[in-house]
């Protein structure tokens, strides 16, 4: 099919009908409540018809419930209706409030697949990833999702260090993307970790998620094949009575010091800049992904005191056990009544902090997983943990080096795969993800 038949038909016919409202609303990038704005601007849609038949029809269902909705149609929920839009100055998917479902792939290229052949994959996969985020229905769609709005659905994009000399542009290289050095303890499965193109799938809604993976897998078919895949979870937005940091699986508020997008500082820790280098990932982002499995059963074995001494921050609302609330600044001097650190030394939160790494500063935006028992009965559980930084080597690394030499955190943890990708910045209508660097 030609760029210009797919060009018009993934533009053709919406999942959804078109709004009949636009409302812009604000979500900060991890938890609901963890502050701050969005750099890009999220769409409230409401719409009628078919894609709210659906909904509508979930009390009542069967043919009267049919009749009564052909004539009386509902909108779309506010959960259905949230578009995050796909093109930008950045991906989406990297400030953005973490959705409830995500996917995380990497795709090796196959044999033959030259830079021409991949500029076509990062157009098809632009091109669907624009239409399905708008709840537009993209060419090779299996129709999963088809009563679904785009439920605030992102899709990010990223190159490997494999995938740039595989196409050659080795000379392209960021420095930034060196590999990441090995890490004491860490247990690495090769065959889950790495790769040359990476996908990050988000969207409040199961379905909406799954089909955009199937819609992305389909259209890689002769340019690439998935090399590993990993899925997780957060909260359902609007689960809580209000807006609440997200929890992990340990129990923990997680999020609460992330930094917060429009503050000062944000972006030069979180994007490359204009005018950095190389030019083609100005606007772009370097992403850690790691799977870290949690031994949940020894930690739950804890007294809730020791597990607050593990992290420094209390459990039942993430206080730091330095006082105050929440939103309280950690103080890491600060002693209790014994003279002893308020914070342990060895705290997670002592260990992670800027102030403990020169400033080292990256947004976490992860997902938890729960893959169910491994061999001997244990939870196949944990993070997937996923940071965003302006550059990995003063960032994710140089707080992993020191997180792996004194964390209490370490011992429940075990972290089983490991990829770093150069995610560019966003693209315009007429372009696509990485057109900076295959058409440069
Ligand atoms: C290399 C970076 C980090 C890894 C790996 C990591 C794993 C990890 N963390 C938690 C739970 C929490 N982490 C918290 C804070 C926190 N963690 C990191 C970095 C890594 N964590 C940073 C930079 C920070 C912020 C430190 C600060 O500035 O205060 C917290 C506290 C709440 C919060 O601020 O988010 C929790 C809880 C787990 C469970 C985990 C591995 C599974
Ligand atoms: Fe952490």
């Amino acid at each position: 099919m030609s760029e210009k038949k797919r060009t018009a038909s993934t533009r053709g016919k919406p999942r959804t009908p078109a709004p009949s409202a636009t409302t812009p609303a604000t979500a900060p990038a991890t938890g609901e409540g963890g502050g701050g704005g969005l750099s890009r601007r999220r769409l409230l849609t409401t719409g009628g018809a078919a894609g709210a038949v659906g909904l509508a029809l979930g009390a009542t269902g069967g043919a009267v419930g049919h009749a009564v909705a052909a004539d009386s149609p509902a909108p779309l929920t506010g959960l259905g209706a949230t578009a995050v839009p796909f093109h930008g100055v950045h991906q989406a998917g990297i400030t953005d409030r973490a959705q409830a479902h995500g996917h995380l792939l990497a795709f090796d290229l196959l044999p033959g697949t030259d830079r021409r052949g991949a500029a076509a994959l990062m157009r098809r996969w632009s091109q669907a990833a624009a239409a399905m985020t708008a709840g537009r229905s993209p060419d090779g769609d299996t129709q999963a999702a088809l009563d679904a709005g785009p439920s605030s659905l992102t899709v990010t994009f990223g190159f490997g260090r494999s995938f740039l000399t595989a196409v050659g542009l080795a000379d392209r290289v960021p420095e930034a993307l060196e590999p990441l050095p090995a890490f004491a303890d860490e247990e690495l499965d090769r065959a889950r970790s790495d790769g040359d193109l990476f996908v990050q799938v988000g969207a409040d809604d199961a379905l909406v998620a799954h089909n955009a993976v199937r819609v992305l897998r389909r259209l890689a078919a002769e340019a690439a094949r998935p090399r590993w895949q990993m899925t997780g979870f957060n909260r359902s937005p609007g689960a809580t009575a209000r807006p609440m940091t997200a929890r992990n699986l340990m129990g923990q508020i997680d999020g609460t010091n992330n930094p917060v997008p429009g503050e000062p500082g944000f972006d030069e820790a979180v994007f490359v800049p204009q005018g950095g280098e190389p030019a083609w990932m100005a606007g772009g982002s370097y992403v850690v992904v790691r799977r870290i499995r949690m031994l949940l059963d020894n930690w739950e074995n804890l007294s809730v005191e020791r597990q607050e001494r593990v992290i420094g921050r209390r459990k039942s609302d993430g206080a730091p056990l330095s006082g105050g609330d929440e939103r309280t600044p950690v103080d890491l001097g600060a002693r209790g009544a014994d003279g002893a650190l308020a914070i342990a030394g060895d705290a997670h939160v002592r260990v992670a902090a800027p102030e403990s790494n020169s400033g080292a500063t990256m947004l976490r935006r992860g997902f938890s997983y729960a893959d169910g028992l491994r061999e001997d009965g244990a939870p196949d559980a944990g993070l997937l943990f996923v940071a965003w930084q302006a550059d990995p080597r003063t960032a994710f690394t140089r707080v992993q080096l020191k997180l792996s030499r004194g964390d209490a955190l370490s011992q429940f943890v075990r972290h089983e795969a490991s990829a770093l990708f150069a995610v560019p910045g966003g693209c315009d209508p007429d372009g696509y993800v990485g057109d900076r660097l295959l058409e440069g």
